[in-house]
């Protein structure tokens, strides 16, 4: 049970464009130094959670509150103190990452104190975020994933209290994918981050809330909610050449029975437990 100071507070949350209500009666809470992991289907509702608690849309109905404030009344001390990373930075291609990120950076000197200096030194973080080879080449020449990691380096540029990440990965490679989730655990603020790789979210998140059709229709660790659903482990080897499959409730028996009766004659041995993947899909589809 985490005990911090609550930083990230939604209770009511209502959306409606015309008469469709995108988001209804979401609730939920972030502790300081939590990272909390937003999942759901295209159209949950994920970016629209996201916007409000950022400040950049107004809401139907509901409580909200940053660092506590409301965002729809945030001022620029209090957007000092967030970080956001957005859809990919497209602006500014002609300058050159390291002088862009130094740009950004003098917006958020005034705002450093003793205990947190700001902004992030640029050389500092282009290196944290795998940059260095690029540091003085143009926005335009970066590739996708090196774009990406840009934009999550202006989102972290002023050591952000609190940090929204909006699909920060997509494009990354499995190696740039690696490093940013060291770089995460790594920062102090607390993340609000949204994905669709569960495998991300299960090595990230503190607590996942799953969105689907505007309400959160599950939350908890990565392990509460893979064991939430009654499923089966699968096990599957070969004997003789031949491949076989099975379901149970308690594979270290099965295994155990099977080299008793079969011996060195088993090959190819797996086991895979029920997955975060498995619960996700089976709390989607009981929600559709
Ligand atoms: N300005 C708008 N006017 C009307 N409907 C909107 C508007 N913005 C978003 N929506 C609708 O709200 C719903 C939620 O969209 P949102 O972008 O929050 O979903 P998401 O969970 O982030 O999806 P994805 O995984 O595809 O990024 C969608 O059905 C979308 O069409």
């Amino acid at each position: 049970m985490m005990t911090g100071e609550v930083v990230l507070g939604v209770d009511g949350l209502r959306m409606r464009y015309g008469a469709t209500d995108v988001l209804q009666d979401v609730s939920f809470e972030a502790r300081r130094g939590e990272v909390l992991v937003l999942l759901g289907p295209n159209g949950a509702g994920k970016t629209t959670t996201i916007e409000i608690l950022e400040g950049f849309r107004g809401r139907s109905a509901g409580e909200v509150s940053v660092l506590g404030t409301d965002p729809a009344y945030g001022d620029e001390r209090w957007r000092s103190r967030l970080g956001v990373v957005l859809q990919s930075w497209r602006d500014h291609g002609n300058w050159r990452v390291q002088e862009l990120l130094a740009h950004f950076g003098t917006y958020y000197a005034p705002y450093a104190t003793a205990a947190v200096p700001r902004p992030w030194d640029a050389a500092e973080l282009i290196d944290a975020v795998g940059l260095t080879a690029q540091a003085g080449q143009k926005i335009k020449t970066l590739s996708g994933g090196q774009r990406r990691r840009l934009d999550v380096a202006i989102g972290i540029v002023g050591r952000p209290e609190v940090l929204f990440l909006d699909e920060p990965t997509v494009g990354f490679d499995p190696a740039a994918r690696y490093e940013f989730h060291q770089l995460v655990r790594e920062l102090e603020g607390t993340v609000l981050l949204t994905t669709h790789d569960l495998d991300e979210a299960s090595k990230l998140a503190d607590r996942i809330l799953i969105l689907a059709g505007g309400r959160i229709i599950a939350t908890g660790t990565p392990a509460e909610l893979s064991r939430q659903i009654a499923a089966e482990d699968e096990v599957r080897w070969s004997r003789d050449g031949e491949h076989f499959a099975l379901s149970t409730a308690d594979s270290t028996a099965f295994v155990r029975e099977l080299f008793g009766q079969y011996g060195e004659a088993i090959a190819d041995l797996e086991v895979r437990r029920a997955s975060l993947e498995d619960a996700y899909l089976q709390l989607i589809r009981e929600a559709a």
